[in-house]
């Protein structure tokens, strides 16, 4: 036999309770002790609740414990992909430094760089509710960091050197400062559930990063609307944006993310990579910047195909 027995420091009241008191729902209290008795005592209920004591939730150790574990995981891949984000502009800030690589091939680099390996880390993360938020707090960092030596508060050449086209730090506050922003809404609102935000990044970062180098290199044949853009920095932005979504979509399949129906989920990418690489073609540049047209409308468009 059973009998549940309910007790706290302070003087129990004792009462014993019916037969069908004992069908109520118990809220079972942290003080709240499950205790068998040997057959043979009567059947008696002892139930022992202290006066006016509200019922206090019950929070297992276990479930307290996997909380502080999961803050812990994702403070530590917060500042895991902190310093990662560091050391990639270092990085190229010391190759462009140094003359082995050129500012305009820098700043691509780092474009198409920043934003995948920042998408690529998002499963170190925990699966709290959190971690979306401790993600997106990189964003958040190199925003802050823009807008300090956006507006020269702050003056660092590498950062300069290795982020703007003509080294004028003002141009810190346009396509980096618009590109971390989309970095932190993805992070936000889609995160590691939806192939929203993974493929949006993917146009932005793969396919609007790629049709640069290879517009810059290969583009003499220019678009009849935009003569500052080229049929082969389109077609580059239409296959790189169209493989490294999919590349995306399968990494996070592949760790169990999301299911795909693939046949379906290729159609659905390849119109999406078409849509954005028009309206990156677009000559609306001057007005809306590419890194805020190409992920919006990739938004847009991956949402409507994703959810039919
Ligand atoms: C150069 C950048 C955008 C300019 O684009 P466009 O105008 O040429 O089209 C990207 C700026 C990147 C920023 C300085 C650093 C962002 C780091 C990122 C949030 C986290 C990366 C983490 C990873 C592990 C390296
Ligand atoms: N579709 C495209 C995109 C860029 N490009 C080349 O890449 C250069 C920079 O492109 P962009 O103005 O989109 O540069 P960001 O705004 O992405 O930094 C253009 O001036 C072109 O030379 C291209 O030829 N075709």
């Amino acid at each position: 036999m059973t009998s549940l027995l309910s007790f706290t420091p302070s003087t129990p009241s004792l009462h014993l309770p019916t037969f069908s008191n004992v069908r109520h729902h118990h809220r079972l209290s942290p003080t709240t002790l499950l205790i068998s008795y040997p057959h043979p005592l009567p059947r008696v209920q002892i139930l022992y609740r202290a006066p006016h004591a509200p019922p206090r939730p019950s929070f297992s150790a276990s479930a307290l414990r996997a909380a502080a574990d999961g803050l812990l995981q994702d403070a530590g891949a917060t500042a895991f992909v902190l310093a990662g984000a560091y050391g990639l502009v270092l990085c190229f800030d010391n190759l462009t430094q140094r003359n082995l690589l050129q500012q305009s091939l820098s700043r691509k680099l780092v474009h198409i760089l920043s934003g995948l390996l920042f998408m690529l880390s998002w499963p170190i993360f925990s699966t709290s509710t959190a971690a979306r938020y401790f993600a997106s707090v990189v964003p958040l960092v190199n925003c802050l960091r823009l807008l300090l030596h956006g507006l020269s508060i702050v003056t660092n050449e590498g950062l300069v050197k290795s982020v703007t086209r003509e080294g004028n730090p003002k141009e810190l506050l346009r396509g980096p400062l618009y590109y971390v922003l989309i970095l932190i809404l993805c992070a936000l609102v889609f995160w590691r559930e939806s192939p929203v935000g993974v493929v949006s990044l993917a146009m932005m970062c793969g396919g609007d990063g790629v049709a640069d180098i290879m517009g810059r290199k290969f583009g003499s044949i220019k678009i009849p609307y935009n003569q500052k853009k080229s049929w082969a920095g389109s077609i580059s932005m239409f296959l790189f944006g169209f493989l490294i979504s999919i590349g995306m979509l399968y990494y996070y399949s592949f760790l169990g993310y999301f299911q795909l129906n693939w046949v379906e989920t290729v159609e659905k990418v390849a119109l999406i990579s078409l849509v954005a690489t028009i309206v990156e073609s677009l000559p609306i540049t001057e007005v809306l910047d590419d890194n805020i047209s190409v992920p919006l409308v990739s938004m847009a468009a991956a949402y409507l195909s994703f959810s039919l």
